[in-house]
């Protein structure tokens, strides 16, 4: 290494210098006019980018790889490197290299990071782009999230599960968590996120909540509620922190954090979250939820639509409040399409405030930003003068940025541009100075022109041309045939293969001239502009409320429109605890079905005195999953706010919605996947509450038939047994669990109706009363073509097992399966006795729930059975 170092060139000395203080980012180093990227950063860059990868000093002990693409095509290769998952160190010159003569000062002037990026290009306009960092606490663990794009910042604290669910509804693009902890994370939320490991002195309390009081500059936390938040607290000092480190330090337009209450809002878990695909759906081009309910027309709105799908709500008169406006507008059509189309121009007036926060807005966004709040004015009017409270109250609120709107108006130019290199930026009538320039530096063009035709005429050369370049400025050019025509007061600059080139005096003053009002133009140019943007930051928390104030608005028309579109109805939402939905649907099945098939709309009613639980059989590709998901979606769209698909629907308000789905393919799946469901399933019963809506679809059906009957009965009886009755739905192909409503009064069974043909089956898609006969495998077989004998032959065996696994017989094997096992370990003269015996002695027979008792049970079995194969 001490041999390499001494070959070192100056260049390769710095570029190693700085890496080494970024060994996790990959570098780009600014020479000259491209970035280069050098060593395995190279070889990753040139893979993701597909740039060529070069050798420098080959065959020498230096040789390194290279690959480097030309500075102005940042904003086209760093996206591309950071959506892979890099983290992109900038490194720039720092002094301009013509004013040293040794090598140029460089350094690090930004790190981008997935969870940390302003580009346009790699942010999603709809979707926040989350920072999250997770703090582990002796019981609970903190989180926080920022969006820096939009200066978003929240937390919250709990178990594993509900941080868990956080993380699922925000999908942050990276997480920070401290070394020590990476087992931890992985073990609680997996793989699912971009993680960033970070040193753990971070993490600590008195640092944090320095880190928050001296960004917010206040005396403490209070203000913001967050300060019983200990380990929250943690998690967003270390969001901060990071920040910092990553070299953003204008952070203004972060100007408050909120806390997320936790039970303000329906709980859903991750599984649920999955299973229901709100946002995501594990075939990546299907369509989501969030695709068929989204009518928004604003960024702003669309990433608000998110956050309320993510947080749908548990107060009755804040549910009710949105309907109220939902409904205003479906029913004044003319207001709500006035509305929409001034939301239309509202652009990202969020992310635009953030830039302006961050330095970063062009004059043009900040003409964008200044047309934005134009359209504010007439919703203001409009929202202001309804006959709606709510509407009234955003109207009411909305701020009109008058004194922000004029100045931008007479300092810019209508037409400014993306850079303000290009000129063109501020208005002429905004500085006298400036107009007096531009008048020199436009008659400039005029005085060219007539020098030209003077000069032609003097010397009797047709093809004069005057031009200019970066090495001599301007100049006169005469070609070869007209060379001996050239005055003698000409100088000689440059000698082209057809052309001479010549500069004169009088060119050479004019140059002065214009180049120095030029340059002048350029730069009163960019101070104005840098003192209008600092001057814009006194509005960036009026900005900000604005844009939250207009998101609202553009969810509830957005709720409005999908209403009118699709034809869904406003749902009652009271304080009762029973579910009636009528003819309802689901939101996105409805919208994919092959033109002219219509949706087969379902009744579902559950309540907590007769009809608490529904036993759903029918076959497979019946239909039984999708009434359970339209059950939850319905709820789902009610609580958030909006409208439903149904004909009519009444809700007593659910707090928490639990799905599980069964694994579906019973062949490749091991035990262990088995008893993952089993806990998944576990965690429901350990959760319900008397407002819980609980889906269970072919729960138990990933193990053979007798244990997934079993299971699936255990479940069951104690969701019927439990006190807080919690309603629910199961599907399931198990006909045998249809005899469950001899002896549990608040069971139903109901079934998807089939018709069976000769040799086909015609789903009827209806949800009926009553229970199912038979088995639907054969249909299956029977849809796929089996042949008849061997369906025959089918059945036949069916009726048999049928028979010899009586549902008395199924009940007593289940209550009598623990006596059998007790049997069996006073026959056993072993060590493993003893273990056993500790295993039974210190379960706890009053907390514990039968499919716990079960996977206790299946424990202990398999602790056996290793004995008996040994
Ligand atoms: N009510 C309905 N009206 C029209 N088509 C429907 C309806 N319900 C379901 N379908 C169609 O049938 C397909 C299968 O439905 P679903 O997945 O709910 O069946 P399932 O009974 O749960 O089957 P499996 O047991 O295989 O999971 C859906 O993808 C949809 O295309």
């Amino acid at each position: 290494m001490a041999k390499k170092a001494k070959k070192e060139t100056p260049l390769m000395k710095q570029y190693n210098a700085i890496k080494a203080k970024y060994p996790d980012a990959l570098l780009l180093f600014r020479v000259g006019d491209f970035y280069e990227t050098f060593g395995t950063d190279a070889v990753k860059a040139a893979k993701i980018l597909d740039i060529i990868l070069t050798k420098r000093g080959a065959g020498s002990e230096t040789e390194t790889e290279l690959a480097g693409f030309p500075h102005h095509s940042l904003n086209t290769y760093l996206p591309k490197l950071v959506k892979a998952g890099c983290r992109v160190a900038i490194c720039d010159q720092l002094e301009d290299p013509k004013l040293t003569k040794t090598i140029v000062k460089r350094g690090v002037t930004e790190l981008v990071t997935p969870g940390v990026a302003f580009n346009d290009d790699i942010l999603q306009s709809k979707t926040n782009n989350f920072l999250a960092a997770i703090c582990f606490g002796r019981e609970l663990i903190g989180v926080s999230f920022l969006d820096i794009s939009t200066g978003e910042f929240l937390m919250s604290q709990g178990n594993a599960e509900y941080i868990d669910k956080l993380l699922q509804n925000f999908r942050p693009s990276e997480v920070l968590v401290a070394k020590p902890k990476k087992q931890a994370y992985k073990e609680a939320f997996g793989n699912d996120f971009h993680a960033f490991f970070m040193e753990d002195w971070v993490f600590q309390d008195d640092y944090a909540n320095e880190t928050l009081l001296k960004h917010f500059q206040t005396k403490s936390l209070k203000g913001f509620g967050i300060d019983d938040l200990y380990e929250g607290i943690v998690a967003a000092g270390a969001i901060l922190h990071y920040l910092g480190e990553t070299q953003h330090h204008k952070l203004e337009h972060i100007t408050s954090i909120q806390r997320i209450a936790k039970n303000e809002h329906v709980w859903m878990d991750r599984f649920t979250i999955k299973n229901l695909e709100l946002y995501q759906s594990t075939n990546q081009n299907a369509v989501t939820l969030i695709d068929v309910i989204d009518k928004t027309v604003s960024p702003m709105g669309g990433r608000l639509l998110k956050r309320w799908m993510a947080l749908p709500l548990v107060s009755i008169d804040k549910i009710r409040q949105r309907h109220e406006v939902v409904q205003y507008l479906l029913d004044d059509e003319v207001i709500s399409k006035k509305i929409q189309n001034h939301l239309k121009q509202m652009g990202d007036m969020e992310r635009l405030i953030s830039k302006v926060a961050t330095g970063k807005i062009s004059p043009r966004e900040v003409v964008q930003l200044k047309n934005a709040l134009e359209a504010i004015v007439p919703v203001k009017a409009l929202t202001l003068h309804s006959n709606n409270k709510a509407l009234n109250a955003i109207g009411d609120a909305l701020d009109l940025c008058e004194a922000l709107r004029s100045r931008i108006k007479e300092t810019l130019n209508e037409e400014a541009p993306v850079n303000i290199l290009k000129g063109n930026t501020i208005s002429s009538d905004f500085s006298e100075e400036l107009k007096e320039l531009r008048n020199l530096s436009s008659s400039g063009k005029a005085y060219l022109d007539n020098m030209l035709e003077r000069e032609s005429e003097r010397t009797g050369i047709s093809s004069l041309k005057i031009a200019s370049n970066n090495v001599f400025g301007y100049y006169i050019e005469v070609r070869n045939t007209h060379k001996d025509k050239v005055p003698e007061d000409w100088i000689r600059k440059q000698t082209l293969v057809n052309a001479e080139r010549y500069i004169t005096e009088e060119l050479k003053e004019y140059e002065s001239k214009i180049l120095g009002a030029e340059e002048r133009i350029l730069a009163i140019e960019q101070q104005l502009f840098a003192e209008l943007v600092s001057w814009m930051g006194l509005y960036i928390q009026a900005v900000q409320k604005n844009s939250a104030l207009i998101a609202q608005l553009d969810c509830l028309s957005g709720f409005a429109q999908l209403a009118f579109e699709s034809n869904y109805v406003r749902p009652e939402i009271n304080d009762s605890f029973s579910l009636d939905i009528k003819n309802g649907r689901h939101p996105v099945i409805e919208k994919q079905l092959p033109l002219g098939e219509p949706y087969i709309a379902n009744d579902v009613y559950l309540d907590r005195e007769a009809q608490q639980i529904i036993m759903i059989t029918g076959p497979n590709m019946s239909g039984k999953s999708a009434i359970l998901r339209q059950t939850a979606l319905i709820v789902l769209l009610s609580q958030m706010g909006s409208f439903v698909p149904a004909e009519s629907v009444k809700i007593g308000l659910i707090d928490k919605i639990f799905t599980r789905v069964g694994a579906s393919d019973n062949i490749s799946m091991g035990e262990s996947t088995f008893m993952v469901e089993m806990n998944e399933t576990a965690s429901i019963l350990n959760n319900i509450s008397e407002r819980s809506l609980v889906l269970l679809d072919e729960i138990g059906r990933g193990t053979s038939t007798y244990d997934g009957i079993s299971i699936a009965w255990a479940i069951s009886e104690y969701l019927h047994e439990h006190p807080s009755k919690a309603k629910t739905l199961f599907a399931t192909h198990y006909h045998e669990l249809n005899e469950m409503t001899e002896t549990f009064e608040r069971i139903k069974n109901f079934n998807v109706s089939v018709k069976e043909l000769k040799d086909n089956v015609l789903f009827l898609r209806k949800l009926v009363e009553g229970g199912s006969e038979h088995s639907f495998g054969i249909h299956v077989a029977k849809m796929a073509g089996m042949p008849q004998q061997v369906i025959h032959r089918a059945n036949k065996i069916l009726k048999q097992l049928e028979k010899s696994h009586s549902s008395d017989e199924l009940t007593n094997k289940v209550k009598t399966l623990n006596n059998e096992m007790q049997l069996s370990f006073f026959n056993l003269d072993d060590p493993l006795l003893e273990q056993i015996k500790d295993e039974i002695v210190n379960i706890d027979i009053d907390t514990l729930t039968p499919v716990e008792a079960l996977m206790k049970l299946n424990e202990i079995k398999r602790m056996l059975l290793k004995k008996k194969q040994a």
